[in-house]
């Protein structure tokens, strides 16, 4: 049932792993609604987004690969609650999709990851000067979160440290929003890590991994079998202190996304991380 309060959702993606698992979400989530779901699939095309989520029942909404008709129809439609696009489609369809959604009012709370530093600006401007909220969260799970606010902790007694992220092979992007995110969170901490003890030699390029800001390193896995997984390992003399989170099921970003489709209405600028809501 719909009432003054309830959230008009679209999901971008919707045929993706995690776009069904967002209607999934959605269709649990009293306070909110699906009013359109998209994706560029062609096999997706036509079909009803809840059963193609898995779901018993039909929402009624078709999954279309045509974004710019719904976001009009939905910012035409007479609703209290301003509109929310969800999206988690790919790397380079992202940036046009947020700025088509905030061209048309509507708010987007944004998982898909890979956009550069400079698309990032470009969206905080674009956002600003529609005085719209815009979420750009990383990573949706609490565990990242904490792991995050661990690793800040201890980037203030370790000179070293280094990130390893291992996800599932149908990844498009490396290294991992999540661990751009958090080499960026310890490189804000304002020194610099890993002092060179020797001189290095890649002997086969890319052993060390990417260079990240403040001496950094990231290694990226891709693997079948993997879901999502982090490290980030510090060293000193005589000691290792690693933090590792593992995700076993992507259900575990929903309550992160919800949060962020609630609280959207709240910002009339662009928020980057999930730890600036929480
Ligand atoms: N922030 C977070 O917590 C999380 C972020 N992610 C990120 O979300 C993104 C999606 O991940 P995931 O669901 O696993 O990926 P999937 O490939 O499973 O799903 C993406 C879906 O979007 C479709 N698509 C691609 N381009 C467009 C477009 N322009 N418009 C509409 N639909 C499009 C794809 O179609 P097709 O297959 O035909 O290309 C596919 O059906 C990735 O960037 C991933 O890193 C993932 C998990 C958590
Ligand atoms: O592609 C994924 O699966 C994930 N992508 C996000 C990222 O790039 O950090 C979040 C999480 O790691 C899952």
């Amino acid at each position: 049932m719909t009432n003054q309060s309830t959230i008009p959702v679209i999901v971008n993606g919707a045929g993706g792993k995690m776009g069904r698992e967002v209607i999934k979400a959605i269709s649990q989530a009293s306070d909110m609604i699906l009013m359109g779901a998209i994706d560029t699939s062609p096999e997706h095309q036509g079909k009803d987004a809840g059963e193609l989520a898995g779901l018993n029942i039909a929402l009624e909404v078709p999954i279309t690969n045509q974004l710019e008709p719904i976001l009009g129809y939905v910012a035409g439609e007479r609703q209290l609650q301003p509109p929310v696009m969800v999206d988690f489609t790919h790397p380079d369809a992202v940036y046009d999709n947020v700025r088509s959604a905030i061209a048309y009012g509507i708010r987007p709370v944004v998982g898909t990851t890979g956009l550069s530093p400079q698309q990032l600006e470009n969206l905080a401007d674009f956002a600003q000067k529609a005085s719209t909220g815009c979420l750009i969260i990383p990573n949706f799970s609490i565990g990242i979160v904490l792991l995050q606010q661990a690793a800040i902790t201890a980037s203030q007694y370790f000179d070293h440290v280094e990130i390893i992220e291992l996800h599932h092979n149908q990844k498009a992007d490396a290294p991992s929003g999540t661990a751009i995110q958090t080499a960026q969170l310890l490189a804000d901490m304002g020194k610099t890590f890993n002092p060179p003890q020797v001189t290095e030699t890649e002997k086969i390029a890319g052993a060390r991994g990417c260079l990240a800001d403040e001496g950094i390193r990231i290694h990226s896995v891709r693997l079948p079998g993997l879901i999502a997984h982090q490290e980030v390992i510090f060293g000193a003399a005589g000691q290792i202190y690693t933090l590792r989170h593992d995700t076993s099921d992507r259900s575990c970003y929903m309550p992160g996304v919800l949060l962020a489709i609630r609280k959207i209405n709240q910002l009339k600028s662009l928020v980057y991380g999930l730890e600036k809501i929480l």
